[in-house]
Order: structure tokens, then C-alpha cells, then sequence
């Protein structure tokens, strides 16, 4: 019987066939499976055709349904691997058969596939378009060093006639190889070739550092060193469970980035993936639990943590999707929940009881209180912030050590006898919120990092997702959680989406990535259109690198994060922002835009969120599109996936999701930022900047949730965090 692999482009295909037809596919499938190779080139029912005029003699079409043909590499050495391209209707899968040509990368040894006819183009125009200029994007790289990087000579033909990085995006795969355009672009943008060998060809195992003496890979080999691209149907059930469920690719083909990371054999420390919104970094945390399951032993378990429950329990969800049936049963050996939760319940089970945690406006009265007693010239956001980024972050217990600390991250400098004044008020605030029985959240973690430094670790390794927001007391809980060692912590998140107050220095907490971190820069989720669009609403904004806020080697400030690299191969229209005269208006487009997007655009009406920055927006949201026939629900009451309805949610609680079609309403100066979310500059310029950065982050979290549309709206005048990108 042959053997049947399945590329990327054709699980894609198939996933967006209608069901009957997936069926007919389905049993194509099971027909080809059930013969020998004589029997299928024999079979008339299939109808295995090798096409005239295809620039690969191994391309084939078989007849899937009477509309559609499949499209299939068939080996010529005498193998039994078959690889199933794509499947299409008859037309488009000629045509696109015709013009295709796979080859084995000689670095990667990976299998790649490219559009000859199209590349053949590009050569001639921009050898046209070179010829008025000595500039060359790669004249600084010899053909012999391009050539160990796996450029081959058609390829190598191209690159010497880029003039700039444009000229090579717009031969994007799968117009070019996609090992080779990786390792151009990664020296387009300015890395140099050993850069490009240790981040992408080392990690895919290849050791021969030159392109003379690499042995020769047969197309069995290339096929199966290519899992980011390419997955062999192993047996009946794999099959089935590809053609039934809906498939998640990030399943099956993790980009070689996300798999160096996912399945490294065992770091001796902690380690940590950063990239931009939607690279698939999630993704990364998941696929190392399951590494971390099959490859530790029975009794090792692990904490998986995310920022909120809902993206918890969603956490939960695609967890027990990867592993599956086969490997269902490793699930019990993994807690997925929120540091706060675990937090709660370490002190529940040390004391018997866990305090009350308490909301943010019974914080506010508490610190009303705390301030009455004792008449003091702060805020009760100053001293709240106080207590919360220097007492609680530092682990504080006395006023000695109060009065001893440096206040990192705090510019408002407080003398001696101030200090002393500030405990008191603090002390008085703790006290009161511990005799009522309830504490805040942070507080909760002080406590809980303090019984399990006391207890000792409860797991074997601990996986970090939205890393970002993570407070010190709960970094502390999270590092008291697992022994120091291999492999006992995984962190990933995003600087840019950094949404909460929360600095921290993760060396001086006991978690140092050096050497052990990476970056993701391609994104999976959105449009390059939208992804560039967002990008720039950062533009200029001090970002800091995740967890480096107060270390030494940067200034004292840490060292820059950038979104440098970090792009989408998907493309559709450009984000559209609109202002109107008053919200009445504003809401009436916004149902025009959402009705646009069901009835025109064929989106399901739950695959398309609307967000703002305040509950009372989102209400207001929520009442005019249902008034209006469109069924609308709100993201709080945590509707399940069977649940219609546009989905509608603040900026904050749109974190890690993902949908269709985002429309971001109420981007309306006053709004955002929101004067009372930040510090005056008088009042505290560090803690300001902080603040202001945390309100453009925010609205960044919100437009890259789109996958392929995106619209912003506000009513009156405009918010000037959309200065970057407005005319
Ligand atoms: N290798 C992959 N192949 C196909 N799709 C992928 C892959 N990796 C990630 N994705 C998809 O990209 C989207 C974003 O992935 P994910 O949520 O893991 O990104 P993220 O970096 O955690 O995003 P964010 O930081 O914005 O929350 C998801 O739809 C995911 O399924």
C-alpha cells in the first residue's frame, strides 16, 4: 500500500470545502490508501494523471469528485511516499499543478515548493529594473555563502537582482521556496548569515556547515524533515480525525521557529518565546506542554498559567485538542489556571481559609479609609500604587525595609520621615482589609509566594502564557511553584501588549532567560495590512523587553523591544477609521458595518467582535445592534462557542482573543487614553509614561485581535493615540 502525506495547502483546501464534498475527498482517500501502487496507476476510478506541460515530471491529478481533482507528488525513485498537494476544481488545480516545481532545500533538506513560471517572471523584470541601478539588497553576501544557506541556483539568479527588500516580498511564498525566501529575508533585514544558520538551519538538524559535502536527501527524507509543511497520514484513525474535525493547523505545522522552541530536547533553565500579536506564541506554550508530558515521567507535573479564567479555560480546551485520544489521559498531570486562582488556593490550603479578594472599587474605598485615619498629602491612587509596585513588588515586611528600598520605577522621590508616614497608611490599609477578611489579588500572591517558599515547589515545570502583565508577588509565586533547574519554566508574551501596571525584573526574581530566549516574528492571525497598520500606533512608544524593566545592562532600564521582522503572508484590505458627529451616529455605522460583515462578507455573526474602552460603551453596544436584529452577546458572560451572536467586549477583555472582524468603537479623545487611568506628569513622570504606554498597548491589543478586517470609529473628536495613522 502507498504511503500518503499531506501538505499544508491542501489540509487548507479541504478544510474550506463544503462537508459533502470534504466526504467525497474523505473517500478518495480511503480508496488510494486501500490499493497497491500497480493498482493505482492502473485505476481507472482514480484516474492518476500525469499533466502535460508540468514543469515537475512527478506532479500528478487524480479525480477526487467529479468537479474536483486532486493534485499529488509522486515519487520517481522507486519509493511509496505520495504527498497530496492541494485539491481543487478541475480547472484550478491544472493550472496550478502546471506551473509548480518541488525541490530539496540543501540546508534544511527540507522539501519546498515554488512557482517556476511566475519566479521566471520576476527574474526577467527585475533584471530590467536592477539594470538602472549598482545598488544590490545582497551584495554584501557572496554566492558561496548564500549557496550554504540553501540557495539554489534559480533563487540565487533572483536575490542578485534585489535591489531592495520590496523586490523579494513580492515573490513571498509559495511564489518562492519557503526555506530560502526565510533565510533572504532574515539577511534582508539586516542579520547577518551566521544569524541566519543558528536560528534557522542549525535548529532543523543540519550539522554540514558548507553546501559541499552535505550528503544527498531522497524525496522520503525531504518530506519527512518537512513537518512545519507536511504531515504522513500514519494510520486510519489520524485520517479521519484530519477529515472530521474542523483541523486546527497550528495542530500539525508549527514554523520551524515555534518548533525549535516547542520541542527542544531540555533547556537548563528557564526559557522564553516573545514575538507580536498572533505569531503563535500560545501556540509554542501548548505544543511544550505536550513535549514536556510525553517526554517527562509519570509522576512530573505541570502548571500551565494564563491572565484570566476565561482564557484558561480556553487554554484547557486546546490542550486536550492536541493531545487528542491518544494522549488524553497525560491531561490530568497539567493544572491550567490563573496565578491568582492557584495563589488562592495555596493559601486556602495552608490557613483554611483564603481572604475575600476584593474589586477594584472596594480597593478604592479601602484606601478611603486608610487615608481618613490620617491626613496624608497622597492620592489613593498614589499610595494604592505605592503599595502595590514597591511594597507588595518588592515582598516589603518592615518598615525598615521600607524605608531602605530603592523605589525602582516610582519618579516621585519621598524622604525619610515621608516614608514613614507612607507605611503607616499602608499598614493601616492592610490591616483594615485583613480584619474585614478579604485582600487584593496581589496581596493573595504575597501571601501564597511566602507558604510556598515555606512548603516547597508542587511541580515538575511551569509554562507562562501572557507573560507580560504578570506582577512580581505573582513571578514569585510562579518561581516558588517549580525547583530551579531544567526546564522548570517557560515563559511566553509580548511586551507590546504589556496592558497592566506591572514592572519587573525577572533576573532579580529568580527566572533568567539569558541564552535561553527567542522571538516569533511571523504572524499567523492577521492581514499584513492590518498588522503594519496596528504596528504604527506604536510608533515611537518606549516598549521595554519582557521582565528586563529595572535591570542594569540597559540603562537601568532595560533594553528596548521592537517589532523589527515581524510580518503576515496574508493580505486583504486596509483598516478603516472613521469619525462621526455623536455616538448615535457612530452606533448607527457600526451596525452598518457589522450587518456588512454578516450579509455581504458571509461572516458569521459570532466570528465578529466589537469592543471598547468602558462597560457602560459596550452595554450601550450591545442594546443597539440587538434592537437593530443583530443578535449580540457580551464576552463577560463567557458564551460558548455554540452561542450566536456578535460577540461584544471591552479593550481589556479582548486579550488573547481572536475574531474575523474586530470594530473597535468610541476611540474618542477623552476616552483614550483616559485622563483618570493615567498619573499627572507632575504627580509621578515615570509612573505617567508607564500609564500612557499601557493606554496605547491597549488599543493595540484591540486591532490586532482582526484576522481580516478591521474598523475604528470614534464620535466628536478623535483620540490622538490614532495620530500615527489618521491623514
Ligand atoms: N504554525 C501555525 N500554523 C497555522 N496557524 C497558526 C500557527 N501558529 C499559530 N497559528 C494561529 O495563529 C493565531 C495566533 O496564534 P496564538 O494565539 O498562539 O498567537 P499569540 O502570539 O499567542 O497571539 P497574541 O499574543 O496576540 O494573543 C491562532 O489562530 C493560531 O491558531
Amino acid at each position: 500500500m502507498p504511503r500518503l502525506a499531506l501538505s499544508e495547502d491542501f489540509v487548507a483546501d479541504l478544510v474550506s470545502l463544503q462537508r459533502p464534498v470534504q466526504k467525497e475527498v474523505s473517500d478518495a482517500i480511503q480508496m488510494f490508501r486501500s490499493m497497491t501502487v500497480p493498482q493505482l496507476h492502473a485505476s481507472k476510478g482514480m484516474h492518476l494523471e500525469k499533466l502535460e506541460g508540468a514543469r515537475d515530471p512527478r506532479i500528478r491529478t487524480i479525480r477526487i469528485t467529479k468537479l474536483h481533482r486532486g493534485v499529488l507528488l509522486a515519487p520517481d525513485d522507486g519509493s511509496d511516499l505520495f504527498t497530496l498537494l492541494r485539491v481543487a476544481p478541475h480547472d484550478d488545480a491544472i493550472n496550478w499543478a502546471c506551473k509548480r516545481a518541488y525541490s530539496v532545500n540543501g540546508a534544511t533538506a527540507a522539501l519546498e515548493v515554488r512557482n517556476v513560471e511566475m519566479l521566471e517572471q520576476m527574474e526577467r523584470h527585475l533584471e530590467t529594473k536592477a539594470d538602472t541601478t549598482p545598488v544590490r539588497l545582497f551584495a554584501g553576501h557572496s554566492d558561496t555563502v548564500l549557496r550554504d544557506l540553501g540557495i539554489d541556483d534559480q533563487v540565487l539568479r533572483l536575490a542578485r537582482v534585489c535591489v531592495t527588500a520590496d523586490d523579494l516580498k513580492v515573490m513571498v511564498p509559495p511564489t518562492m521556496p519557503a526555506d530560502q525566501y526565510e533565510a533572504l529575508e532574515y539577511l534582508a533585514l539586516g542579520y547577518s548569515a551566521e544569524e541566519v544558520w543558528d536560528q534557522l538551519i542549525a535548529p532543523r538538524g543540519q550539522t554540514v556547515r558548507t553546501a559541499q559535502g552535505r550528503p544527498e536527501v531522497t524525496l522520503t527524507e525531504a518530506i519527512l524533515n518537512t513537518p512545519d509543511r507536511i504531515v504522513e497520514v500514519t494510520g486510519p484513525g489520524e485520517l479521519e480525525r484530519i477529515l472530521t474535525e474542523d483541523l486546527a493547523r497550528w495542530r500539525v505545522f508549527l514554523h520551524p521557529a515555534q518548533r525549535r522552541y516547542a520541542y527542544h530536547p531540555g533547556f537548563t533553565g528557564p526559557a522564553q518565546v516573545t514575538g507580536g500579536p498572533g505569531t503563535g506564541k500560545t501556540v509554542v506554550a501548548l505544543h511544550r506542554v505536550r513535549h514536556l508530558l510525553r517526554s517527562g515521567r509519570a509522576g512530573d507535573r505541570i502548571l500551565l498559567t494564563t491572565f484570566t479564567n476565561a482564557m484558561a479555560a480556553a487554554l484547557r480546551d486546546s490542550l486536550a485538542l492536541l493531545l487528542g485520544d491518544t494522549d488524553a489521559h497525560l491531561l490530568e498531570r497539567v493544572d491550567v489556571t490563573t496565578v491568582d486562582s492557584l495563589a488562592a488556593r495555596v493559601v486556602r490550603e495552608a490557613r483554611g481559609t483564603s481572604p475575600r479578594p476584593l474589586s477594584a472599587a472596594a480597593e478604592k474605598s479601602a484606601w478611603t479609609r486608610a487615608v481618613g485615619r490620617e491626613e496624608v498629602p497622597w492620592t489613593e491612587r498614589f499610595l494604592s500604587q505605592e503599595y502595590r509596585n514597591v511594597v507588595l513588588a518588592q515582598g516589603l515586611r518592615t518598615p525598615e525595609e521600607y524605608l531602605r528600598c530603592a523605589r525602582r520605577g516610582r519618579g516621585t522621590p519621598v524622604g525619610r520621615v515621608q516614608r514613614a508616614r507612607l507605611w503607616r497608611v499602608m499598614e493601616q490599609f492592610a490591616a483594615d482589609l485583613a480584619s474585614r477578611g478579604s485582600a487584593t489579588y496581589t496581596q493573595l500572591c504575597d501571601q501564597a509566594a511566602r507558604v510556598l517558599a515555606g512548603t516547597g515547589p508542587r511541580y515538575r515545570h511551569v509554562v507562562v502564557d501572557e507573560a507580560q502583565d504578570l506582577h512580581p508577588a505573582q513571578w514569585r509565586v510562579l518561581r516558588a511553584c517549580a525547583a530551579p533547574g531544567a526546564d522548570d519554566m517557560f515563559l511566553v508574551g509580548d511586551p507590546h501588549q504589556r496592558i497592566y501596571d506591572s514592572r519587573v525584573s525577572l533576573r532579580s526574581l529568580g527566572v533568567d532567560v539569558r541564552g535561553r530566549s527567542s522571538v516569533l516574528r511571523l504572524n499567523y492571525r492577521s492581514t499584513e495590512e492590518i498588522l503594519r497598520w496596528s504596528a504604527s500606533l506604536l510608533d515611537g512608544q518606549p516598549v521595554g523587553r519582557l521582565g528586563e524593566d529595572d535591570d542594569e545592562d540597559g540603562g537601568g532600564d532595560g533594553g528596548r523591544d521592537s517589532l523589527r521582522g515581524y510580518r503576515s503572508q496574508l493580505h486583504g484590505r486596509v483598516p478603516a477609521a472613521r469619525g462621526h458627529a455623536n455616538q448615535d451616529e457612530e452606533l448607527r455605522a457600526l451596525v452598518g458595518q457589522v450587518r456588512t460583515w454578516i450579509d455581504q462578507d458571509g461572516v458569521k455573526p459570532s466570528e465578529v467582535a466589537v469592543c471598547a474602552r468602558f462597560n457602560t460603551l459596550v452595554d450601550a453596544v450591545i442594546a443597539r445592534l440587538r434592537r437593530e436584529g443583530v443578535p449580540a452577546v457580551a464576552v463577560k458572560d463567557d458564551p460558548g462557542p455554540e452561542v450566536s451572536g456578535v460577540r461584544v467586549a471591552t479593550m481589556h477583555a479582548m486579550k488573547g482573543l481572536e475574531f474575523r472582524c474586530v470594530a473597535v468603537v468610541g476611540v474618542t479623545s477623552g476616552v483614550l487614553p483616559f485622563a483618570p487611568q493615567v498619573t499627572p506628569v507632575e504627580v509621578d513622570p515615570v509612573q505617567h509614561r508607564s500609564d500612557l504606554l499601557a493606554e496605547h498597548c491597549l488599543l493595540f491589543v484591540a486591532c490586532t485581535r482582526a484576522r481580516d478586517a478591521l474598523a475604528l470609529s470614534w464620535s466628536g473628536e478623535r483620540s490622538r493615540l490614532l495620530d500615527p495613522v489618521a491623514g
